[in-house]
Order: C-alpha cells, then structure tokens, then sequence
C-alpha cells in the first residue's frame, strides 16, 4: 500500500494554476491514485470565451483523464472550480467560497505563475510574488493547513552557475518591489527593469527568485516546501508517454524544427539539457506534500527537480534524437525539410538567420503574393526568432544543481511509494524519451493522424527535390552572371571544361589500350 497515497485520501486539496499544463498532470494522478480524497479546489479564472465550469469540463474530457475517469467515474463531483483571479485583490474569490476554502484545505499546491519570459514586470511581479503573498496570508488562516508546495523554477537562480537547495537574496526586498509597483508608471519601471533584474535574463526568473523570497519572510508557522523543477517537458511514463498541451520550453520549437521553419539555433550542443518530465515533477511534488505534512521539517526545505547531475544529456544528443525522430514520423506540410543545427556564435547565427530563416520567408511571402494571396511567413518567422533570442541563453550555457534534499526524500520513500511516485531520473531512457516527446507533440498537440505519415514522407520528398532544383538554378544563374562579367571566371570555367576533357580522354585511351 502507498502511504502517499493513502495520505491524501479523505483530504481536502487547493491547487492555483490547475488549468495549467503541470497542474493538469497533478489532478491527474491524485484523483488516479487517491481516488478517495475529499476534494480539489481549483482557482480558475474564464478564458477565452470559456466559464470556470466550461474550462473544468473541458480538462476532464481530455484523453489526460480518460484513465481518472475509469478509476474515479465521479470525478466531476470532487472537483470544485473556484472563480478567482490572482491578478485581483483577495483573487476575488466571493465570500462563501473563501469562508470554505480557509475552513476546509487541507494541502495547498501553488502551481499558477506567468511563465512568460517577457512578461512586463508589473504584471509579472503581480502574479508571481503579490499573488504568492496573499496566498499565504490566506494558508495562515487554514486551521487544517498541514503543507504549503509552492513551485518555483530551477531558474530562478541562473545568473549562479552552482545552486544549492537554499534561497538565494535578491537585492532589493520583494516587498519594497510589491510597494513600487503601485505607483510608478509604466515608463518608469520599462527603465528600472534591467537594472532590477541585473544579470538574470528576463523578468520570469527574477519575479520566481522574489516569490521564493516571499515564501520564506510569510512563512510564520506554516509548513512549507519549494520545489524546483528545471525545464519541464512532456510526460514519461504517467498517465501514458508523451503527452503535452503547450508550446513552452522545447515543444514550441521541436515543433519549428519540425516544420521546417527552425533552422539553425545558436548553442552549445556539448552543453547540459536539463529537461525533467512533468510526470517526475508531480511526482516529487506529491511525496514533498506528504513528507512536508508528515514529517514537519523544522525548516522551508527546497527539492531540487532536475536531471543533470543524475543523468545528464546534452542539446546535440537531443537535437540529434528529435531530427532522428521526424525521419520516422514527420510532421504534415512542412515548409521545408527539417534540417536544424546549433551554431556556435553570434556571427555564424545572424547569417544564417539571413540565410535559413528570413530569405526563404520572403521569398515564399513574394510567391504568396504572386498567386494573389497574404502574406504571411515573414511574420511567423519574426515571431520565431523572438522566441529563439529568448530562450538562447538557455541552450548556451550548463548549471549544477545540488539534489541533496530530493535524493534524502527517495531514500525515505518505501519501495512502493519509490515505484508509484517514482522521481529518479537515473532510470530516464533520454533516446526513448526524446521519441516519444516527438510523437506526443505530433498527437495531442499538432493532433495530426498517424496515417497522414506516408503523405507527410511524400510531401518532404517533394522539398527535397524542389530545394535541389532551386540550388542548381541559383548555382547556374550565379555563375552564368560571374561568366559575363569576369575575365577570370571565364578563365577558371576555361581551365575546368578543358581538364576534364583531357580527363575523359586519357581515361578513354587508357581503357580502349587494356581491350
Ligand atoms: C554534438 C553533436 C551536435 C549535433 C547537432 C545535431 C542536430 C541539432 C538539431 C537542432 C535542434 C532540433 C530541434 C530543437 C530541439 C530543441 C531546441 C532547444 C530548445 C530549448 C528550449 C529551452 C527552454 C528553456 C527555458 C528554460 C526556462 C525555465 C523554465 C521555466 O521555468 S518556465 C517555462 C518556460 N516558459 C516558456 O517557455 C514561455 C516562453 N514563451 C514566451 O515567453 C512568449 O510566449 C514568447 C515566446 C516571448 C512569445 O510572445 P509573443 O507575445 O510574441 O506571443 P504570444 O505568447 O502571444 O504567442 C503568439 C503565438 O506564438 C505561439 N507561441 C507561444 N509560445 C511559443 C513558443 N515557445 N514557441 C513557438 N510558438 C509559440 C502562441 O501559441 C501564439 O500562436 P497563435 O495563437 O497561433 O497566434
Ligand atoms: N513549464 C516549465 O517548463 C516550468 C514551469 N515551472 C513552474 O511550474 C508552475 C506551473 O507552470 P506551467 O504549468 O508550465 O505553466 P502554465 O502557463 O501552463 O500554467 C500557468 C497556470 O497559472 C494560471 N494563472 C495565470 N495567471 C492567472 C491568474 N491571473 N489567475 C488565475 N490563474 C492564473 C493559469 O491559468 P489560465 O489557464 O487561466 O491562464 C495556468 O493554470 C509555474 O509556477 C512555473 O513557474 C518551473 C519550471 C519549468
């Protein structure tokens, strides 16, 4: 029997971020494994033209539940969607549901932040520090509250090289940045933001690094626990491999290289990929719950959720693996043949920037245009190579992160709970996983069929033949010009034509000579 498990049945849960791609995968394997648990709330906020309770039904009829489904048919009773909005005061969350929130939650999960890496930095301190701090004004009013998980990111260190389970101080106090946020004006803080963010890439890192803060000064009695989780990918093995919703971290651009548009990515290919499955995540995330709960650490302890220093892959390997994959199961009516590379500096990267990525999208906009319809790859193009500069500084450089607490934590795991909460990285197959991140990405993302592969071969084929026609065009057009203009392109045209006759002739004679 799991005691983790066992552990949440008849609890009373509250995840923030819930609608969000790890959230998700939480309520997945807690309603899979504790089937017995009391309820989840949900803070959810409408979207897209969608209520809380349209976005809830949406979520439980996704293939992600379909194992939930059979295990806990009535899951949509346990679930209670929260109207809240965390950019809001009290995440404007009605009188009622607060009172039952506060009297009733047993574990709090905080999932939710805006991971965009150029968020401005008014919203992005609102949701990923004031929004962190409120929650745990109202954890300390939870008589029940045994544990507080909050989740940051492995980066919100990264201007370290070496990271340790401990947190870090940033200069300027969260607080006095919460107080400041208030009354500048948006111009002001556009020019303050680089100087507050200092040598940390943008302002999703820096505003984690401050929620981490927050969480320690608001920590009063609570019993809590950060984890840190590097980048997260698709799932390994839970509920099935492969499975993922967004176009964050790698997936966007696997995608990009996929469809041909992603060429050529400034990298060290010799640098560490510190990917982790979203399943090892949540699955750390469950035990640290239980452990926090159970054990009552004296101190906040941090859970490093990483796999360099257990089981380390380089980007080549990676990017190898990902162009091994489309040649087995591509993705349908690329733009061009998936072909990327890393290169290695700024130079070589604005050429082929040049080259691989803006000629083609003009070139293809200019023919658009000929046949009467819009353009539009430039625009896509533009959009990509924002996001390549965005995550470049990612893909560049290596970090060591220390797993002290994380490996303490499996070692205090029993066997059973090792196997149905497994968070060991060591027995990661990358290639397998690699694979099967692809064929995910091409399922539940692109939601392409894999009968349309024998079309996609064919149509790359295609590429293939229209690049090779389009080269030697260029090739004799280029040369055609250099002949008319230069004496010594003549001369060298001259020089060639004549050696390989003379070639073809001795190699003639010698062969008519042996008959
Ligand atoms: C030794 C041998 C060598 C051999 C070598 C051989 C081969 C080499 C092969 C090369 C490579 C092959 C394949 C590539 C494989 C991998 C490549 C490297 C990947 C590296 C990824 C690293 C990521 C590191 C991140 C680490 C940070 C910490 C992790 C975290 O804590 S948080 C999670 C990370 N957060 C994010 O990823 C968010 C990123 N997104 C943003 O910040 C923004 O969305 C944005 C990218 C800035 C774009 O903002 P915009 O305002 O312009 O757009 P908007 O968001 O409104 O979206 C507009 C449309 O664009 C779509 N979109 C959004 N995000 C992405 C995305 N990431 N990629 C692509 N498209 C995206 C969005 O859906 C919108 O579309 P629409 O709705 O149709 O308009
Ligand atoms: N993905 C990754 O690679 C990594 C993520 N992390 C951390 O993990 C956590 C989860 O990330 P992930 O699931 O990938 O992120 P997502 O962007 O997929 O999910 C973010 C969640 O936060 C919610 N949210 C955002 N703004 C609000 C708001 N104003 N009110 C209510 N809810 C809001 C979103 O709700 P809605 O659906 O309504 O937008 C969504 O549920 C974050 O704390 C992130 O920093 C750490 C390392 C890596």
């Amino acid at each position: 029997m799991s005691m983790i498990a066992a552990f949440y049945s008849g609890k009373s849960i509250l995840i923030t971020g819930a609608t969000g791609f790890m959230g998700k995968v939480l309520m997945e394997k807690l309603f899979r494994t504790s089937p017995d648990l009391k309820v989840i709330y949900i803070l959810v906020r409408p979207k897209a033209g969608q209520t809380t309770q349209q976005r809830v039904f949406q979520i439980l009829n996704s293939k992600l539940f379909e194992k939930v489904k059979e295990i806990c048919p009535n899951v949509h009773e346990k679930i209670r969607a929260i109207y809240a909005d965390l950019n809001q005061n009290d995440f404007a969350i009605s009188k009622e549901d607060m009172q039952e929130l506060l009297s009733c939650t047993n574990i709090v999960f905080h999932c939710a932040a805006t991971v965009r890496f150029d968020d401005h930095l008014r919203h992005a301190v609102q949701l990923n520090v004031t929004a962190t701090q409120q929650l745990l004004i109202m954890a300390s009013q939870m008589p029940k509250l045994e544990a507080f998980i909050h989740i940051s990111t492995a980066f919100s260190n990264c201007n370290l090289t070496h990271i340790d389970e401990v947190i870090y101080p940033c200069p300027v106090e969260p607080k006095k940045i919460i107080d400041s946020m208030e009354w500048l004006d948006d111009a002001i803080i556009d020019e303050i933001t680089p100087k507050l963010i200092g040598d940390r890439p943008n302002t999703y890192t820096y505003t984690k690094a401050l929620g981490e803060m927050v969480v320690q000064q608001e920590s009063r009695n609570l019993n809590i626990a950060i984890i840190r989780p590097s980048i997260v990918g698709a799932t390994w093995q839970e509920p099935f491999p492969g499975w993922v919703d967004n176009l964050n971290g790698p997936s966007g651009l696997i995608i990009a290289a996929g469809k041909g548009f992603l060429r050529s990515i400034r990298g060290a290919p010799m640098a560490v990929a510190d990917l982790i499955p979203v399943d090892t995540v949540v699955n750390l995330t469950l035990a640290v719950g239980w452990y926090t709960a159970v054990h009552r650490p004296k101190s906040t302890l941090i859970y490093h959720c990483t796999s360099g220093n257990l089981n380390p892959c380089n980007w080549g390997k990676m990017g190898f693996q990902v162009l091994a994959t489309f040649e087995k199961v591509p993705f349908e009516r690329a733009f061009r043949r998936p072909n990327a590379d890393f290169t290695a500096n700024t130079i070589t990267s604005q050429y082929w920037n040049a080259v691989s990525h803006r000629a083609p999208a003009i070139i293809y906009d200019f023919y658009l245009r000929l046949t009467g319809r819009k353009p539009r790859m430039t625009k896509i193009m533009n959009r990509l190579l924002k996001t390549v500069s965005m995550i470049e500084y990612f893909v560049n450089r290596s970090w060591e992160w220390s797993t002290y607490n994380t490996e303490m934590l499996m070692s205090e795991l029993s066997p059973e709970d090792q196997r149905v909460f497994n968070f060991d990285v060591r027995q990661l197959n990358w290639l397998e996983y690699i694979e099967n991140y692809v064929l995910g990405i091409k399922k539940y993302l692109l939601k392409e069929d894999m009968a349309g592969i024998p079309e996609a071969k064919q149509h790359l084929k295609r590429l293939r033949n229209i690049h090779y026609l389009f080269n030697t065009a260029l090739f004799l057009i280029a040369w055609r010009l250099l002949i008319a203009r230069s004496q010594m392109a003549r001369n060298v045209w001259f020089f060639i034509v004549s050696f390989c006759y003379k070639f073809l002739s001795y190699f003639r004679a010698s062969s008519t000579l042996k008959v």
